[in-house]
Protein backbone atom coordinates (compact mmCIF):
# COMPACT_ATOMS: atom_id res chain seq x y z
CA UNK A 1 0.00 0.00 0.00
CA UNK A 2 1.37 3.71 -0.68
CA UNK A 3 -1.42 5.21 0.54
CA UNK A 4 -0.69 8.23 3.44
CA UNK A 5 -3.10 7.56 6.61
CA UNK A 6 -3.51 10.07 9.68
CA UNK A 7 -3.98 8.72 12.96
CA UNK A 8 -5.67 11.02 15.27
CA UNK A 9 -5.59 10.19 18.61
CA UNK A 10 -2.41 8.52 19.89
CA UNK A 11 -3.82 6.63 22.64
CA UNK A 12 -4.34 2.50 23.12
CA UNK A 13 -6.05 2.29 19.60
CA UNK A 14 -4.52 4.58 17.36
CA UNK A 15 -1.53 3.23 18.09
CA UNK A 16 -2.55 -0.20 17.12
CA UNK A 17 -3.99 1.21 14.18
CA UNK A 18 -0.80 2.81 13.20
CA UNK A 19 0.88 -0.28 13.13
CA UNK A 20 -1.80 -2.30 10.99
CA UNK A 21 -1.06 0.79 8.33
CA UNK A 22 2.80 0.90 8.29
CA UNK A 23 2.73 -3.19 8.41
CA UNK A 24 1.22 -2.81 4.91
CA UNK A 25 3.64 -0.25 3.99
CA UNK A 26 1.70 3.04 4.47
CA UNK A 27 3.17 6.12 5.47
CA UNK A 28 1.36 7.11 8.81
CA UNK A 29 0.70 10.26 10.48
CA UNK A 30 -0.10 10.05 14.05
CA UNK A 31 -1.35 13.29 16.02
CA UNK A 32 -2.51 13.43 20.00
CA UNK A 33 -3.57 16.69 21.73
CA UNK A 34 -1.41 15.62 24.64
CA UNK A 35 2.14 15.97 23.32
CA UNK A 36 3.18 13.45 26.33
CA UNK A 37 1.21 10.95 24.49
CA UNK A 38 2.85 11.25 21.28
CA UNK A 39 6.23 11.08 22.81
CA UNK A 40 5.54 8.23 24.78
CA UNK A 41 4.56 6.60 21.28
CA UNK A 42 7.74 5.45 19.68
CA UNK A 43 8.46 3.37 23.13
CA UNK A 44 5.09 1.26 22.92
CA UNK A 45 5.58 0.77 18.94
CA UNK A 46 8.31 -0.59 18.80
CA UNK A 47 7.85 -3.07 21.89
CA UNK A 48 4.36 -3.92 19.95
CA UNK A 49 5.79 -4.15 16.56
CA UNK A 50 8.91 -6.17 17.32
CA UNK A 51 6.43 -8.98 19.62
CA UNK A 52 4.74 -9.37 16.05
CA UNK A 53 8.37 -9.47 14.46
CA UNK A 54 9.24 -12.38 16.68
CA UNK A 55 5.92 -14.24 16.14
CA UNK A 56 6.84 -13.90 12.45
CA UNK A 57 3.41 -11.33 11.82
CA UNK A 58 5.34 -9.06 9.91
CA UNK A 59 7.21 -9.53 7.02
CA UNK A 60 9.87 -6.56 7.71
CA UNK A 61 12.24 -5.14 10.37
CA UNK A 62 10.26 -3.62 13.19
CA UNK A 63 12.87 -0.74 12.35
CA UNK A 64 11.20 -0.55 8.76
CA UNK A 65 7.98 -0.45 10.02
CA UNK A 66 8.75 1.74 12.45
CA UNK A 67 10.06 4.07 10.28
CA UNK A 68 7.11 5.01 8.08
CA UNK A 69 4.83 6.12 11.45
CA UNK A 70 6.19 9.74 11.71
CA UNK A 71 4.47 11.90 14.26
CA UNK A 72 2.63 15.03 13.48
CA UNK A 73 2.94 18.26 15.53
CA UNK A 74 -0.58 19.76 14.57
CA UNK A 75 -3.84 18.02 13.18
CA UNK A 76 -3.12 19.81 10.04
CA UNK A 77 0.25 18.46 9.56
CA UNK A 78 -1.28 14.35 9.65
CA UNK A 79 -4.12 15.46 7.80
CA UNK A 80 -1.88 16.83 4.59
CA UNK A 81 -1.88 14.12 2.07
CA UNK A 82 -3.91 11.54 3.83
CA UNK A 83 -5.86 9.60 1.80
CA UNK A 84 -7.85 7.83 4.93
CA UNK A 85 -8.23 9.56 8.76
CA UNK A 86 -8.57 7.32 11.44
CA UNK A 87 -10.24 9.20 14.94
CA UNK A 88 -9.05 7.61 17.94
CA UNK A 89 -9.71 10.08 20.73
CA UNK A 90 -12.02 10.27 23.34
CA UNK A 91 -15.47 8.22 23.70
CA UNK A 92 -17.95 10.66 23.85
CA UNK A 93 -20.42 12.11 21.44
CA UNK A 94 -19.27 15.63 21.91
CA UNK A 95 -15.95 15.15 21.62
CA UNK A 96 -16.38 13.35 17.84
CA UNK A 97 -18.39 16.17 16.43
CA UNK A 98 -15.73 18.59 17.75
CA UNK A 99 -13.01 16.42 16.06
CA UNK A 100 -14.65 15.48 12.97
CA UNK A 101 -16.20 19.55 12.68
CA UNK A 102 -12.28 20.26 12.57
CA UNK A 103 -11.40 17.06 10.41
CA UNK A 104 -13.20 18.03 7.69
CA UNK A 105 -12.47 21.76 7.04
CA UNK A 106 -8.52 20.17 7.30
CA UNK A 107 -8.33 17.18 5.49
CA UNK A 108 -8.08 16.30 2.13
CA UNK A 109 -11.04 17.05 -0.46
CA UNK A 110 -11.04 13.05 -1.37
CA UNK A 111 -10.26 12.16 2.29
CA UNK A 112 -12.21 9.53 3.89
CA UNK A 113 -13.00 10.46 7.56
CA UNK A 114 -13.42 7.50 10.26
CA UNK A 115 -14.13 7.15 13.70
CA UNK A 116 -13.17 4.27 15.86
CA UNK A 117 -15.72 4.39 18.00
CA UNK A 118 -16.81 2.25 20.25
CA UNK A 119 -20.59 2.37 20.40
CA UNK A 120 -21.52 5.96 18.72
CA UNK A 121 -23.38 5.68 15.25
CA UNK A 122 -21.65 7.62 12.56
CA UNK A 123 -25.13 10.07 11.87
CA UNK A 124 -24.37 11.06 15.47
CA UNK A 125 -21.30 13.38 15.13
CA UNK A 126 -21.71 13.68 10.64
CA UNK A 127 -25.00 15.46 10.28
CA UNK A 128 -24.04 18.76 9.91
CA UNK A 129 -20.75 18.52 8.23
CA UNK A 130 -20.61 19.54 4.92
CA UNK A 131 -18.37 16.39 4.19
CA UNK A 132 -20.68 13.86 6.03
CA UNK A 133 -20.66 11.94 2.74
CA UNK A 134 -17.00 10.83 3.07
CA UNK A 135 -17.43 9.64 7.05
CA UNK A 136 -18.23 6.56 8.71
CA UNK A 137 -17.42 4.22 11.72
CA UNK A 138 -14.78 2.09 11.29
CA UNK A 139 -14.73 0.41 14.86
CA UNK A 140 -11.56 -2.31 15.44
CA UNK A 141 -10.88 -4.77 18.06
CA UNK A 142 -8.33 -4.58 20.23
CA UNK A 143 -5.46 -5.15 19.04
CA UNK A 144 -6.47 -4.21 15.62
CA UNK A 145 -3.23 -5.91 14.30
CA UNK A 146 -4.08 -8.46 15.71
CA UNK A 147 -7.80 -9.03 15.63
CA UNK A 148 -8.43 -8.19 11.76
CA UNK A 149 -12.43 -7.36 12.31
CA UNK A 150 -12.97 -4.24 11.66
CA UNK A 151 -17.02 -3.02 11.59
CA UNK A 152 -17.62 -0.21 8.68
CA UNK A 153 -20.98 1.77 10.25
CA UNK A 154 -22.28 3.91 7.85
CA UNK A 155 -24.92 6.75 8.44
CA UNK A 156 -27.19 7.26 5.67
CA UNK A 157 -25.80 9.95 4.33
CA UNK A 158 -22.62 8.27 4.18
CA UNK A 159 -21.94 7.60 0.03
CA UNK A 160 -21.48 4.38 -1.57
CA UNK A 161 -18.21 5.15 -2.55
CA UNK A 162 -16.80 6.41 0.40
CA UNK A 163 -18.10 2.77 1.89
CA UNK A 164 -16.32 1.04 -1.42
CA UNK A 165 -13.02 2.73 -0.66
CA UNK A 166 -13.40 2.36 2.82
CA UNK A 167 -13.72 -1.48 2.59
CA UNK A 168 -10.60 -1.70 0.09
CA UNK A 169 -8.51 0.31 1.62
CA UNK A 170 -8.92 -1.59 4.95
CA UNK A 171 -8.65 -5.14 3.31
CA UNK A 172 -5.36 -4.54 1.95
CA UNK A 173 -4.30 -3.14 5.00
CA UNK A 174 -4.91 -6.88 5.91
CA UNK A 175 -8.23 -6.18 8.14
CA UNK A 176 -11.62 -7.96 8.13
CA UNK A 177 -14.00 -5.20 7.22
CA UNK A 178 -17.92 -6.30 7.63
CA UNK A 179 -20.67 -4.06 7.02
CA UNK A 180 -23.95 -2.76 8.69
CA UNK A 181 -26.71 -2.25 6.79
CA UNK A 182 -28.20 0.04 8.89
CA UNK A 183 -27.06 2.05 11.68
CA UNK A 184 -27.41 0.87 15.62
CA UNK A 185 -26.31 1.56 18.70
CA UNK A 186 -22.76 -0.63 19.50
CA UNK A 187 -22.54 -1.83 15.89
CA UNK A 188 -22.17 -5.47 16.39
CA UNK A 189 -19.34 -6.92 17.87
CA UNK A 190 -20.23 -4.88 21.45
CA UNK A 191 -23.83 -5.62 21.18
CA UNK A 192 -22.95 -9.60 20.61
CA UNK A 193 -20.06 -8.60 23.55
CA UNK A 194 -22.53 -7.11 25.75
CA UNK A 195 -25.37 -9.43 25.73
CA UNK A 196 -22.44 -11.97 27.02
CA UNK A 197 -21.35 -9.81 29.87
CA UNK A 198 -24.50 -8.59 30.57
CA UNK A 199 -25.60 -12.68 31.39
CA UNK A 200 -22.29 -12.96 32.90
CA UNK A 201 -22.72 -10.41 35.24
CA UNK A 202 -25.90 -11.61 36.57
CA UNK A 203 -25.04 -14.87 36.65
CA UNK A 204 -22.46 -13.28 38.74
CA UNK A 205 -24.72 -11.02 41.40
CA UNK A 206 -27.13 -13.68 41.59
CA UNK A 207 -24.55 -16.21 42.59
CA UNK A 208 -24.53 -18.83 40.05
CA UNK A 209 -20.91 -18.77 39.78
CA UNK A 210 -17.49 -17.50 40.49
CA UNK A 211 -15.84 -14.14 38.52
CA UNK A 212 -13.22 -17.27 37.84
CA UNK A 213 -15.36 -20.02 36.58
CA UNK A 214 -16.97 -17.36 34.32
CA UNK A 215 -14.74 -16.32 32.60
CA UNK A 216 -13.78 -20.29 32.16
CA UNK A 217 -16.66 -20.23 30.53
CA UNK A 218 -15.83 -18.36 27.83
CA UNK A 219 -12.01 -19.17 27.87
CA UNK A 220 -12.17 -23.32 28.32
CA UNK A 221 -15.51 -23.63 26.22
CA UNK A 222 -17.19 -21.44 23.83
CA UNK A 223 -14.31 -19.18 23.24
CA UNK A 224 -12.86 -21.82 22.05
CA UNK A 225 -15.24 -23.13 19.64
CA UNK A 226 -15.48 -19.03 18.55
CA UNK A 227 -11.85 -18.81 17.82
CA UNK A 228 -12.42 -20.19 14.54
CA UNK A 229 -16.72 -20.33 14.26
CA UNK A 230 -19.47 -18.03 14.88
CA UNK A 231 -22.41 -18.85 16.18
CA UNK A 232 -24.28 -19.56 13.37
CA UNK A 233 -21.61 -22.25 11.99
CA UNK A 234 -21.81 -23.23 15.50
CA UNK A 235 -25.28 -24.58 15.78
CA UNK A 236 -25.62 -25.92 12.33
CA UNK A 237 -22.56 -28.21 13.29
CA UNK A 238 -24.46 -28.61 16.43
CA UNK A 239 -27.47 -31.16 15.40
CA UNK A 240 -27.13 -34.00 12.89
CA UNK A 241 -29.17 -31.94 10.30
CA UNK A 242 -28.35 -28.39 10.68
CA UNK A 243 -29.65 -25.15 11.57
CA UNK A 244 -33.22 -25.96 11.61
CA UNK A 245 -32.95 -29.46 13.25
CA UNK A 246 -30.75 -27.31 16.17
CA UNK A 247 -33.52 -24.64 16.43
CA UNK A 248 -36.31 -27.90 16.52
CA UNK A 249 -33.81 -29.69 19.14
CA UNK A 250 -33.70 -26.12 21.69
CA UNK A 251 -35.06 -23.15 19.81
CA UNK A 252 -38.20 -23.16 22.28
CA UNK A 253 -36.05 -23.11 25.73
CA UNK A 254 -33.37 -20.91 24.29
CA UNK A 255 -36.76 -18.29 24.07
CA UNK A 256 -37.96 -19.54 27.73
CA UNK A 257 -34.40 -18.58 28.80
CA UNK A 258 -34.15 -14.79 27.32
CA UNK A 259 -37.21 -14.06 29.19
CA UNK A 260 -35.18 -14.96 32.55
CA UNK A 261 -32.11 -12.91 30.43
CA UNK A 262 -32.66 -9.27 32.10
CA UNK A 263 -30.76 -6.31 31.70
CA UNK A 264 -27.76 -6.26 33.99
CA UNK A 265 -27.85 -3.07 35.98
CA UNK A 266 -24.00 -2.53 36.24
CA UNK A 267 -24.32 -2.25 39.97
CA UNK A 268 -21.03 -0.54 41.39
CA UNK A 269 -21.15 -3.03 44.56
CA UNK A 270 -20.75 -5.87 42.12
CA UNK A 271 -17.98 -4.82 39.60
CA UNK A 272 -16.11 -3.77 43.37
CA UNK A 273 -16.64 -7.41 44.02
CA UNK A 274 -14.80 -9.10 41.04
CA UNK A 275 -12.60 -5.46 40.81
CA UNK A 276 -11.51 -6.90 44.17
CA UNK A 277 -11.26 -10.57 42.89
CA UNK A 278 -8.76 -9.71 39.70
CA UNK A 279 -6.92 -7.95 41.92
CA UNK A 280 -6.32 -10.88 43.78
CA UNK A 281 -4.82 -12.91 40.87
CA UNK A 282 -3.00 -9.80 38.87
CA UNK A 283 -2.07 -6.83 40.42
CA UNK A 284 -3.12 -3.17 39.24
CA UNK A 285 0.37 -2.45 38.13
CA UNK A 286 0.61 -5.86 36.30
CA UNK A 287 -2.34 -4.92 33.63
CA UNK A 288 0.25 -3.39 30.60
CA UNK A 289 2.24 -6.66 30.99
CA UNK A 290 -0.74 -8.94 31.67
CA UNK A 291 -1.51 -6.71 28.19
CA UNK A 292 1.49 -7.81 25.92
CA UNK A 293 1.12 -11.53 27.84
CA UNK A 294 -2.67 -11.17 26.28
CA UNK A 295 -1.83 -10.18 22.55
CA UNK A 296 0.87 -12.70 22.48
CA UNK A 297 -1.09 -15.33 23.13
CA UNK A 298 -3.00 -14.13 20.06
CA UNK A 299 -0.30 -13.68 18.06
CA UNK A 300 0.23 -17.65 18.45
CA UNK A 301 -3.21 -18.10 17.89
CA UNK A 302 -3.10 -15.76 14.81
CA UNK A 303 0.01 -17.73 13.46
CA UNK A 304 -2.06 -20.96 13.97
CA UNK A 305 -5.13 -19.98 12.65
CA UNK A 306 -3.06 -19.10 9.45
CA UNK A 307 -1.44 -22.15 9.28
CA UNK A 308 -4.29 -23.96 9.38
CA UNK A 309 -5.85 -22.09 6.82
CA UNK A 310 -3.28 -23.15 4.01
N1 LIG B 1 -9.60 0.62 24.07
C1 LIG B 1 -10.20 -0.25 23.30
O1 LIG B 1 -10.14 -1.49 23.52
C2 LIG B 1 -10.97 0.22 22.12
C3 LIG B 1 -11.27 1.57 21.97
N2 LIG B 1 -12.00 1.99 20.86
C4 LIG B 1 -12.35 3.39 20.69
O2 LIG B 1 -11.20 4.12 20.28
C5 LIG B 1 -11.24 5.45 20.80
C6 LIG B 1 -9.97 5.70 21.60
O3 LIG B 1 -9.91 4.75 22.61
P1 LIG B 1 -8.52 4.46 23.37
O4 LIG B 1 -7.41 4.46 22.40
O5 LIG B 1 -8.74 3.27 24.23
O6 LIG B 1 -8.43 5.78 24.30
P2 LIG B 1 -7.14 6.43 24.95
O7 LIG B 1 -7.64 7.24 26.11
O8 LIG B 1 -6.09 5.39 25.17
O9 LIG B 1 -6.59 7.41 23.81
C7 LIG B 1 -7.29 8.56 23.42
C8 LIG B 1 -6.23 9.56 22.98
O10 LIG B 1 -6.86 10.63 22.30
C9 LIG B 1 -6.20 11.83 22.67
N3 LIG B 1 -7.13 12.93 22.41
C10 LIG B 1 -8.23 13.28 23.13
N4 LIG B 1 -8.83 14.32 22.53
C11 LIG B 1 -8.11 14.62 21.41
C12 LIG B 1 -8.22 15.61 20.38
N5 LIG B 1 -9.22 16.48 20.38
N6 LIG B 1 -7.29 15.61 19.40
C13 LIG B 1 -6.28 14.70 19.40
N7 LIG B 1 -6.09 13.77 20.36
C14 LIG B 1 -7.02 13.74 21.35
C15 LIG B 1 -5.85 11.65 24.14
O11 LIG B 1 -4.79 12.50 24.51
C16 LIG B 1 -5.46 10.18 24.18
O12 LIG B 1 -4.06 10.00 24.00
C17 LIG B 1 -12.53 5.53 21.60
O13 LIG B 1 -13.54 6.07 20.79
C18 LIG B 1 -12.82 4.07 21.94
O14 LIG B 1 -14.20 3.82 22.16
C19 LIG B 1 -12.41 1.10 19.90
C20 LIG B 1 -12.11 -0.23 20.02
C21 LIG B 1 -11.38 -0.76 21.12
O1 LIG C 1 -13.60 -5.01 22.92
C1 LIG C 1 -13.03 -4.35 22.05
O2 LIG C 1 -11.86 -4.42 21.72
C2 LIG C 1 -13.84 -3.39 21.27
O3 LIG C 1 -15.08 -3.95 21.00
C3 LIG C 1 -14.16 -2.08 21.93
O4 LIG C 1 -14.80 -1.28 21.33
C4 LIG C 1 -13.86 -1.75 23.30
O5 LIG C 1 -12.84 -2.37 23.91
C5 LIG C 1 -15.18 -1.98 24.00
O6 LIG C 1 -15.23 -3.26 24.55
C6 LIG C 1 -15.42 -0.90 25.01
O7 LIG C 1 -16.63 -0.37 24.75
Amino acid sequence: MNEKIAVIGAGLIGRAWAIVFARAGCSVAIYDAVPEALSACTKLLHDNISDLARHGLITETPEVVLARIKPAKTLAEALKGAALVQENVKETVEVKRQIFAEMDKLAEPGAILTSSTSWIPTSEFSEHLPGRHRILVAHPVNPPYLVPLVELAPAPWTSEETVKRAHDIYTRAGQSPVLLKKEITGFLLNRIQGAVLNEALNLYENGYASSEDLDKVLKDGLGLRWSFMGPFETIDLNAPEGVIDYAKRYGHTYRDVAKTQLPNEWDAATLKQIEDERRKVLKADQLEERSRWRDNRLMGLVVHKRKQAV
